[in-house]
């Protein structure tokens, strides 16, 4: 007999359910969303349709726009403001919750559950002073940013569609108004228990644990409630280190690493002022906003533990210090271990040997003290071959820095003589690693001038990019060029 194919429904087949929604009232609010004016689809993400099961077929049905801007519902939609607090600057805010979008419920495809999130959708009862909106230019970045990182292999929320509108909305300019449906396996961030902590609604607290582990963590519902939220903490704990050890290998700084924006599954969550390295800049700040530097690229790792510490907090009213203090124990060398492990694939080593962190160290510092770009770096390392001339990776490094790219390589020829792996089995594994295209500012910026100017092509063919980042699409290559390398360095803006 046949194995039957992926599901493929159309969107009239697709019906929400609500498990979060119907955890009861403390988690949220039932909230219709407020549509946007003159709805138009600008994009549609055929590979989130297809993980959703609907047929990437009806990426034409013109219900879109409509569904997208939250002037229809989905069938078996009950739209849900969720509540939640956190961390923010260091600092807690009690008054947090989704302001501008809501859950619109939850589509199950092939065992697995998918949240769908309207983003702009309008004013909730957690809005504050905001106006529920989402603008052209932060959606198109969420929206990007979800599928570069997914490419990359770093867990992300992502998006299955952006709308645009003609309604104006006020930022630090007039900007274009816009909607997103954010996809992802939870939208549960660590302020959600945070949120039952600091209100001490312990009963509650333990229902957020069961639902998140009957989901994540099936072995576990039938143990008592204690050893439950104890392996969700651990669960956490590691995605977390993953997460990190992920974004420091691509050079992804996120920006707002606010315990709101840290997902409880370990996906990188809510796409504000973030940026990718172009040189390898340890103290890279992406967030104008961020003075000291709190959230600086190269102080993530510490700030993902301190947000841990703080889900660790929350999770006292369940669990003893010790058992707390054990949890993040596990938070170093799991972030440790994995980045070894991802900075060894990116220079092309299978098998592990005792000085490869410290090629790895010297390398960084080697590419800091130049201002090398990263990505073009690995890229070029991945085409590298000790019998070759090492002319493309000397073009990448100022001539200051020749003798020391000289010295580096000798060293990493001989490590590559410990190597079992052909040479060209390397190469090949190093470029399926290195990408070639990575989402730069200048990048994400020339689509969304262009979308905002009506052109919507640009962003299609930069989507398409970023969906392969590894291969080589020879005729964009000019296309994604840097016009100029001030052009590179774009500023970022930061109201969303
Ligand atoms: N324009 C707005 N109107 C109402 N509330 C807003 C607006 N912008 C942000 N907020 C709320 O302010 C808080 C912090 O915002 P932040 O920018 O971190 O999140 P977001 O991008 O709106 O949403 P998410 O975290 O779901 O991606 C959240 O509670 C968010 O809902």
């Amino acid at each position: 007999m046949s194995k039957p194919g992926p599901s493929k429904k159309s969107l009239k087949q697709l019906h929400l359910q609500h498990h979060y929604a119907d955890l009861g009232e403390v988690f949220g609010t039932f909230t219709a969303p407020t549509p946007i004016r003159n709805p138009h689809i600008i994009h549609i993400n055929k590979s989130v349709m297809r993980l959703l099961g609907i047929d990437p077929a009806e990426a034409d049905n013109p219900d879109w726009a409509q569904l997208t801007s939250g002037n229809k519902l989905f069938s078996g939609s009950k739209p849900f403001a969720m509540k939640y607090t956190g961390h923010q600057f260091g600092g807690y805010n009690p008054e947090l919750g989704d302001g501008r979008a809501l859950l619109l419920g939850e589509v199950e495809n092939e065992g697995k559950r998918w949240d769908l999130h309207l983003k702009g959708a309008g004013k909730t009862p957690y809005s504050r002073f905001g106006d529920g909106r989402a603008v052209l230019r932060s959606t198109i970045r969420e929206y990007l940013a979800g599928e570069a990182l997914t490419a990359l292999g770093i867990r992300s929320t992502r998006a299955l569609c952006i709308a645009g509108s003609s309604e104006p909305v006020a930022r630090e300019t007039m900007e274009t108004g816009a909607a997103l449906i954010r996809v992802a396996r939870s939208h549960i961030r660590f302020g959600h228990f945070e949120y039952l902590f600091y209100t001490r609604q312990l009963e509650a607290q333990k229902k957020l644990v069961e639902f998140v582990c009957a989901e994540f963590l099936p072995e576990s519902i039938d143990k008592p409630i204690q050893d439950q939220a104890e392996a969700l903490l651990r669960f956490t704990v590691r995605r977390s280190a993953e997460l990190a050890a992920g974004w420091q290998s691509v050079g992804f700084a996120h920006g707002v690493l606010n315990t709101d924006n840290m997902s409880i599954i370990g996906d990188t969550f809510d796409f504000g002022p973030y940026g990718f390295l172009d040189d390898y800049e340890p103290g890279f700040i992406c967030n104008h906003s961020d003075h000291t530097g709190r959230y600086a690229f190269d102080a993530q790792p510490g700030v993902v533990l301190w947000n841990l510490n703080a889900l660790a907090h929350a999770f006292s009213s369940l669990l003893d210090t010790e058992v707390l203090k054990d949890c993040l124990g596990q938070f170093q060398p799991l972030l440790i271990e994995h980045y070894a492990e991802l900075m060894r694939a990116k220079m092309g080593l299978a098998a592990e040997d005792d000085g490869d962190q410290q090629l790895c160290a010297d390398l960084l510092q080697l590419l800091e003290q130049g201002r090398v770009d990263y990505s073009l770096f690995f890229r070029a390392l991945s085409h590298y071959s000790g019998e070759r001339p090492a002319a493309t990776l000397e073009s990448l490094v100022p001539p200051s820095e020749h003798d020391a790219l000289g010295s580096w390589l000798r060293r990493y020829d001989q490590r590559l003589q410990k190597e079992t792996r052909p040479a060209q089995d390397r190469s090949r594994a190093m470029l399926a690693t290195n990408p070639k295209f990575v989402l730069r500012n200048y990048l994400a910026q020339r689509v969304i001038e262009a979308a905002e100017a009506g052109d919507y092509q640009p962003l299609g063919i930069l989507f398409d990019l970023l969906q392969a980042p590894f291969a080589e699409h020879p005729g964009f290559e000019a296309w994604a060029e840097a016009p100029t390398d001030a052009g590179k360095h774009l500023p970022i803006s930061c109201s969303s």
